[in-house]
């Protein structure tokens, strides 16, 4: 069976991390001035066998005057829309985001100047075929490394470099690893994000996407089947097999969860099952201290609304609003829903006028981003714009964290 060993071992000064900014008494400094670590040497003692990667790591670095490194978690099940959202959010700090230059080509890791994504399927810690003999699904925890998963966003917490796992999902294997520096911000996106407390003590802003089973399966067989060459047949059978461990090991996370974007058909067309106009759901926890829940027209008050007419224009099913409070798991929330798509995505800006506390930095930003962003998948519904506010949430998660503003692109 294939498995994944590695130890961690850290020599290095963390830095302290500031009190947490009391939103009036800001203090603006630019981005440039954010500090870079000094000194890294990685000691990778690896031996590779077919299908089997033993590997001891040891990270020795000196000290580094990083003021504060902030950690975002997105929770998902595979194909719900993750690479499109964190293209939405890494675009909002600005730059390209890309893969360490010159190392693996199936690394996972996607770095732009402010943030890094890492996948947490490197801390797979069987194999393709280790799964298959030992009859688990990738979903399970005992196919996870969660100790290796938490001293390493730990150490790039605290300003370290990792020599951090890859696991290659062309072939099934865990290659050797790569070096990954620390970032301003590291986000963290695959199954497990909030699963180990230990790990989830460490993320500063949780996000879930939550996609029910029939747009997951209208997604799924989009791309599987159009563009993967897979028969309807596999897919079903696919996500029937994931099904027991999706339930009982990934869906419970989104209680953790600041913000959930829920996905789910449209309530405008009866019976449509073909996951083309969705009813999208932003859940945004209330009372919390490092960001405030947009609204729409009047805080905490509950409120319907159709924007279509004069000022926007609509096609057939046309667009439903809503907004209201409410209670997810015990907890108060206040949700904004949108039900229907935009024919002209430059309207938009009649809508966004309308939302308050969005965290956008000029009149026209969610516009703004959202047409630069115009050829990502639910561009033109709620998913690509409450993906797009909630992209704008942890740029200000970010700001209140570490007292530094973040210049708009
Ligand atoms: N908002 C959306 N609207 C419509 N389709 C979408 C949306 N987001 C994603 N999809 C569909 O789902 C597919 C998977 O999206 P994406 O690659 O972003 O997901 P993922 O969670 O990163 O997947 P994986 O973990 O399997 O790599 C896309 O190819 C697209 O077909
Ligand atoms: O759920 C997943 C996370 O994206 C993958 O299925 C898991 O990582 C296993 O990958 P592969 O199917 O490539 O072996």
């Amino acid at each position: 069976m294939a498995a994944l060993q590695a130890t961690t071992a850290v020599t290095a000064m963390a830095a302290p991390r500031p009190a947490m900014a009391q939103r009036a008494g800001f203090k603006a400094t630019p981005v440039s001035a954010i500090a870079r670590p000094t000194f890294s040497r990685t000691l990778a003692h690896r031996s590779m066998k077919a299908g089997r990667v033993q590997s001891r790591v040891v990270v020795v670095q000196a000290a580094s005057d990083k003021a504060s490194v902030v950690v975002i978690g997105l929770a998902a099940d595979s194909g719900c829309g993750k690479s499109t959202f964190m293209r939405r959010v890494t675009g909002i700090f600005g730059g390209e985001p890309k893969p360490p230059a010159g190392g693996n080509p199936d690394s996972n890791t996607l770095s732009s100047e402010m943030t890094t994504v890492i996948c947490l399927d490197d801390y797979h810690s069987l194999d393709r075929n280790g799964r298959k003999e030992a009859g688990v699904t990738a979903l399970a925890p005992e196919s996870q490394n969660f100790d290796l998963m938490y001293e390493q966003v730990k150490a790039l917490k605290e300003g370290k470099t990792v020599a951090k796992p890859i696991y290659n999902h062309v072939t099934g294997l865990l290659d050797p690893p790569e070096d990954t520096t620390s970032p301003n911000i590291l986000i963290i996106e695959g199954l497990h994000p909030f699963y180990d407390d230990r790990v989830n003590e460490l993320v500063d802003f949780r996000i879930y996407l939550d996609i029910s089973d029939e747009i997951k399966f209208a997604w799924k067989i989009q791309r599987d089947m159009a563009e993967r060459g897979h028969s309807l047949e596999s897919i079903k059978a696919s996500i029937e097999a994931r099904k027991p461990d999706f339930d009982a090991y990934i869906d419970p996370q989104k209680k953790k969860a600041d913000m959930i974007i829920q996905v789910l058909p449209t309530q405008l067309v009866p019976d449509e099952k073909e996951g083309k106009i969705l009813r999208v759901r932003l859940i945004m926890k209330d009372g919390m201290k490092l960001f405030d829940p947009v609204y729409l027209f009047d805080q905490g008050s509950t409120v319907s609304w159709i924007p279509c007419g004069r000022k926007l224009t609509c096609s057939f099913p046309g667009i439903k609003m809503f907004y209201g409070p409410d209670t997810y798991y015990g907890e108060e929330v206040s949700v904004l829903e949108m039900d229907g798509q935009f024919d002209k995505l430059e309207e938009l800006i009649y809508m966004e006028s309308h939302l308050s506390n969005t965290s956008a930095k000029f009149y026209g930003e969610i516009t703004q981003q959202m047409l630069k962003n115009s050829a990502f998948p639910g561009s033109n519904n709620g998913t690509g714009l409450f993906q797009t506010i909630v992209g704008l949430k942890c740029r200000e998660v970010y700001e209140r964290i570490t007292e530094k503003t973040v210049a708009r692109v």
